[in-house]
């Protein structure tokens, strides 16, 4: 298999001070958040590589840097061997750009209201100057909806049936690839599973390349291929799927296992994780995670774990062993 993304050293801070002024007056220095620190990993074609950790934890960002929405500060994304922000040649980046589609967790925000759905899914098309032919149609076929509901609007359909909509309009290039941002965490427990099942047989049918980002991990389970755990935007630990769940090494991803929601007929019981989130701006010495780390010792505090293999996982952990 060959990766089809492959991001290296990526990183991103945001400034996030106070105004000048603001911050003359009260002695402040500049603010500096790191949102994504020094994160490696490769994506086969193909494949869903779930990125999962707690809100805050960088995924989004990530996600953002890989559509190339967002510029890193450091490191890069190559798509198919392409680094978007440093090729200079427009077709290639275009041509890369439209392989990679993205959807969000709110699929309202993300449609335009005062479109009928037919030009909102024809639109990475028509906007190329191609011509569309029936193209909505076809889609909203192939996403489980009426291709007579073409000429509705956004607001006439229910939340699943949007992201329904988004799905569609993200397939609609032919993209090689689609992020998906947290896609099923704004919908009804009883939707999720239908979005989810639609999204795996599409993965299937078109070959497609997933980077699934979700805090959820009973989610991830039924569709990841690799996880990626992130803390405080780290990656500390990274497997296949299958040794993900059945040996997580980290005790932050078997504190994230702790705490996955347990499903049960009638909906789910969500027992947060222990321990408040660090604040990025100022993140603990040594290993971000040793605050809360039910095995932390004194190494802990004063030295960064690096990402090692242990078993065939990648995990950043003083102490997997
Ligand atoms: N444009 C921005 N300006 C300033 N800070 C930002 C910006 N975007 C993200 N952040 C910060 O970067 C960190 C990572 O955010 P990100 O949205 O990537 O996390 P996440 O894991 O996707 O969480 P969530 O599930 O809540 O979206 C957070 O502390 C967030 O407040």
């Amino acid at each position: 298999m060959t990766a089809l993304v492959r991001i290296s050293g990526l990183s991103r801070v945001f400034d996030v001070s106070k105004p000048l002024l603001n911050r003359l007056i009260e002695r402040l220095p500049k603010a500096m958040l790191t949102a994504v620190s020094d994160v490696s990993l490769e994506i086969e074609e193909r494949t869903v590589y779930a990125l999962v950790g707690e809100s805050g934890s960088g995924k989004s960002t990530i996600g953002k840097m890989v559509v190339g929405l967002l510029p890193p500060s450091e490191g890069a994304v190559e798509i198919d061997g392409i680094d978007l922000a440093s090729e200079t040649d427009a077709k290639k980046i275009d041509a890369a750009r439209s392989e990679i589609q993205m959807i969000f967790q709110d699929p309202f925000a993300s449609l335009n209201p005062r479109w009928r759905v037919r030009d909102i899914i024809n639109e990475p098309v028509t906007a190329r100057g191609g011509k569309a032919n029936g193209l909505a149609e076809r889609l909203l076929d192939q996403v489980g909806l009426n291709a007579a509901d073409a000429v509705k609007y956004p607001h006439e359909f229910s939340g699943g049936q949007r992201q329904r909509i988004c799905i569609a309009r993200a397939l609609a290039s032919q993209p090689r690839m689609i992020v998906c941002d947290e896609p099923t965490s704004a919908l009804d427990v009883s939707v999720q599973a239908q979005v989810l099942n639609l999204m795996s047989d599409l993965q299937e049918e078109f070959g497609l390349t997933y980077l699934f980002i979700s805090h959820d991990l009973t989610v991830v389970q039924h569709m990841a291929d690799r996880i990626g755990v992130l803390y405080l935007g780290r990656l500390v630990e990274e497997a296949d799927a299958d040794a993900l769940f059945e040996t997580p090494r980290h005790p932050y991803t078997q504190m994230l296992f702790a705490a996955a929601p347990k499903m049960d007929g009638f909906g789910r019981e969500v027992e947060p994780p222990k321990g408040e989130i660090p604040d990025p701006i100022s993140p603990p010495s040594g290993c971000a995670f040793h605050p809360r780390c039910p095995i932390a010792i004194d190494r802990c505090s004063r030295e960064r774990p690096e990402m090692r293999r242990v078993h065939g996982t990648r995990v950043a952990c003083h102490l997997a062993e």
